[in-house]
This record gives structure tokens, sequence and C-alpha cells, in this order.
């Protein structure tokens, strides 16, 4: 039966959350069943990520229960991702009237642990996956309350345009993750447009895996020649690397709705910001109306100016503010 159940998250705060305790063993496991079809939360056993990921996808594995003691859990990397997976429910049930990823209530499984020292966190079609971090580059990223809405909002994408992942479609794809992703987190100031920061070089503060306020100042060596995120549709990545620079030409829309939201000049183009509940509604329902899998950048712009224009319709055939924010944010970053 559920139970109020406790434990430390990777921060060393202590949580209480829901858990349920089997009659027979007595033993607790963390299953939150106070949202819809519930929040069911396991440990991988360092297997291999890439098999992990494929043998969940294809065959359902989750791993295996959390181990308790006395109602109590002793993983912190699973206490984390039990918590914060509700929260980011709760986001999109309160937020965007959204049930779940499928709009139908469907159970959300997570588990931790996958790989050994992996820096990384995904989404297979069917569970959200996190890895450990190596320690120094990453921390358990299930810590990272912008990472776990970033990779929810991919089974968002999943259940609804389902975008391709790949080239312009799948920086699309990433983008749209790290936006809603970074509105679930919903903090405030510049630590909104990092993704990861809490999880992020545990020692250098101030940093993040990504920025969507200032893409080209994260070097992203290793991918490519100039090794920054572009700013600009004009210095988009073309390549093979990265599925087609999915997680590097992603900041190029990331931008965007950081102009949208927050406003500013970016080559020579000026924005007024139209604030974070107007941008979040804008990109949810360009999502959820207007994108389909093989949408672009182009496409991308029209959907927002479309979705704008469908939350804040033309005044005396003159549009409104929210759209003249989009149609400049749009023009700053080079798309149209
Ligand atoms: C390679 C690679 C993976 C990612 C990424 O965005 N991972 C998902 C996140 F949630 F961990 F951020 N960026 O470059
Ligand atoms: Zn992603």
């Amino acid at each position: 039966e559920p139970v109020q159940a406790r434990g430390m998250d990777i921060f060393g705060t202590l949580q209480s959350f829901q858990a349920v305790k089997d009659p027979e063993t007595g033993t607790h496991y963390l299953f939150d069943g106070t949202r819809s079809e519930g929040v069911h939360t396991f440990k991988a056993n360092r297997m291999p990520e890439n098999a992990f990921i494929i043998l969940s996808a294809l065959l359902g594995m989750t791993g295996f229960e959390v181990e308790s003691r006395n109602n109590f859990f002793y993983d912190p990397s699973a206490v984390s991702a039990h918590v914060n997976a509700g929260k980011v429910y709760d986001y999109y049930k309160k937020v965007h009237g959204r049930d779940s990823l499928d709009g139908e209530g469907m159970k959300l499984v997570s588990t931790v642990h996958i790989g050994s020292k992996w820096n990384n966190a995904a989404w297979n079609g069917k569970q959200m996956l996190y890895g450990d971090g190596d320690g120094t580059r990453m921390i358990s990223l299930s810590g990272g309350l912008d990472v776990i809405g970033h990779e929810m909002t991919h089974g968002v994408i999943t259940n609804t345009a389902d975008i391709n992942y790949e080239n312009e479609s799948g920086a699309i794809n990433e983008s749209i993750a790290d936006i809603l992703g970074a509105f679930a987190e919903n903090k405030t100031g510049e630590d909104l447009w990092l993704l990861g920061e809490d999880i992020w070089t545990p020692t250098t503060p101030g940093d993040g895996l990504r920025s969507m306020s200032d893409p080209g100042s994260v070097y992203i060596g290793g991918y490519t020649e100039s090794g920054y995120y572009p700013d600009h549709y004009s210095k988009r990545y073309i390549g093979e690397l990265d599925k087609g620079g999915v997680h590097i030409n992603s900041s190029i829309n990331n931008k965007a709705a950081h102009l949208i939201t927050d406003g500013g000049t970016h080559y020579g183009v000026s924005v007024t910001g139209i604030g974070k509940t107007k941008a979040e509604k804008i990109f949810y329902r360009a999502l959820t109306h207007y994108l389909t899998a093989s949408s672009d950048f182009s496409q991308m712009r029209q959907a927002a100016i479309q979705a704008a224009r469908d939350l804040h319709p033309d005044r005396n055939g003159q549009p409104s503010a929210e759209v003249n924010a989009v149609m400049a944010a749009y023009d700053a970053v080079g798309v149209q």
C-alpha cells in the first residue's frame, strides 16, 4: 500500500515522497501512485549504457527495484530521479494541462546508474535513463531538474510531433527538449538558460552543458572545427557528427527562445521579450499543434508564429506584440 517514504537526494537534501510497501516482504519500492498511472524509479546494475538503452526499448527491461530499509531510501541518484520526475509531471499538468508524456497519464519510468561513469542521460522512446557522470565533468544527471525536464520532453515529443532525430529536424527536437526542460526547472536569471548547471563541473560554478542565452560562449571541443555552439543560422553545423548536429544546431532555436522570453539585441536585431509564461505556451502549442516529424528551422519559425497568433490574435490587422517578438527573434538568428 502507498506510504510516505524519505531519502537523501544527490545534494544531501532530505526528500519525502510516495513509495509502496510490498506486503509480503515489507520492502518499500520507489513507486508514486499519486500522479496518474504512477512514477516508478529503478536502478540498473551498471550495465553498459548502449545495451541497456536498446534492451529496455525492445524488451521493456527497467532494471531493479531500489533498496530501502525501514522506509528510507539510500540511493541518492534514485531519490533525485524519483522526486524530479514528479516535479516535471506537475509542470506539464499544471502549466500545460497535459497528463503525463502521452497526455493520458502514462506511467513515468526512470532508471539510474546506467553504464559506468556515463556522462549523459537519454530517452529511449519508452523511459528515462540517467548516468552517474564521471564525478568531474558531471555528477549524477538525475540531480539536474532541467536535464530530467529535457529527457521527459523528448517523451512528450515522441507522443506528439515525433520529430525526426537528425539534421535540422533533430536540432528542433533537441531545442524543444532544452526549452521546455528549462521552463520546467523554472529557475531565474542566467541559470534558467544554462542546461545542466546543477550537475555540470561541480567545482566550477556558473557553467553548464549548453547556454541558451549565449550559445557562442560555450566551447564544445571535439564536435566541429569551430568548436562553438552556433547562435545564428548562417553558422549552423553541416556534417555527419552528432546525427547532423542535433545537439549543436539546437542552440540556434534555443537563442530564439531566449530572445522571445527575455528580449535583447542580437546581430543588430532587437526583440522585446514577452516573458516565460507566454513563451512556454507558444512553444508547447507549436509542438502539439504545428510541428511534424520532418519540421526544419523554417517550419519551426512558422509554427511558433502561428502558435503565437492563435494565443495572441492580430488586432486591427496588426500583429500582437507577442507575434512581433517571435518574428523578430527568428529574424535575429537568421531563420526565415
Ligand atoms: C553528446 C551529447 C549529449 C548531449 C545532451 O544534451 N544530453 C542530454 C542531457 F540531458 F544530458 F543534456 N549533449 O551532447
Ligand atoms: Zn536530448
